[in-house]
């Protein structure tokens, strides 16, 4: 007899990297705005909960974090080094990760949309990874899926803390984010905050609506 059962699927990580230093929001916690009452790392963790299997986020100030303690598979990580930018983060979480197929996220993203990140979880095949772009210029590596055993083989072995080289590196595919408009019409996932006027247009729309 056939064994019909159907495969497990990889175990899902989910890294949010919440620190750097914010320079165009005046050098505040871009995961502590908030958008309706909820703060964009609250945010990003409800909409990741049913999508991936436990979520690590990576703080520049672990304490800061604190209250996320206790949440069931929330983990909270500091940077080993500060300063390194995002790869610096991805060194302190990716040896932290359970899973074979990792998410990696931005925190300053308050409409990612949990069907667009399950989308790229299905689609990552046989790469290293799989990022949106706008087009060749444009990417999104930080709403980017990427496997576990790369991410540790290059962080090992590169010391450029360039995201853009790392994707060089890897067996990346892009994808465009037109694919993701079947999820998600207005491409909302994709919505970074990185200045207070930002925010404020953001809270203002919301008072229309
Ligand atoms: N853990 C960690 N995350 C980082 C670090 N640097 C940047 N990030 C995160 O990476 C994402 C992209 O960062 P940017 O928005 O490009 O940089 P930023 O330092 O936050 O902001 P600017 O100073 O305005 O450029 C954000 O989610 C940051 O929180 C870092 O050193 N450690």
């Amino acid at each position: 007899m056939p064994d019909k059962t159907p495969a497990k699927p990889a175990f899902r990580t989910a890294i949010i990297l919440a620190g750097g230093e914010g320079k165009r929001a005046g050098g505040r916690d871009k995961y502590f705005f908030s958008y309706r009452g909820e703060t964009f790392i609250k945010r990003l963790i409800e909409s990741l909960e049913n999508v991936v299997d436990e979520i690590i986020i990576v703080a520049k100030n672990e304490e800061k974090c604190s209250h996320f303690y206790g949440i069931e598979n929330v983990h909270i990580v500091s940077d080993i080094v500060k300063g390194r930018g995002p790869i610096g983060g991805l060194q302190a979480g990716v040896p932290e990760a359970k899973g074979e197929v990792i998410f990696v996220s931005a925190c300053d993203m308050p409409f990612l949309n949990p069907d667009a990140v399950n989308w790229l979880f299905e689609h990552i095949n046989d790469h290293d990874a799989i990022i949106p772009a706008w087009d060749e210029d444009k990417i999104e590596p930080l709403h980017a899926i990427y496997r576990r055993d790369a991410l540790v083989k290059y962080l090992k072995t590169h010391k450029s803390l360039s995201l853009r080289a790392m994707i060089r590196e890897l067996n990346s595919k892009f994808i465009s984010v037109e694919e993701f408009r079947d999820v998600d019409p207005n491409l909302r996932t994709f919505t970074n905050i990185n200045k207070l006027e930002e925010l404020e247009k953001l809270e203002e729309v919301n008072k229309i609506h």
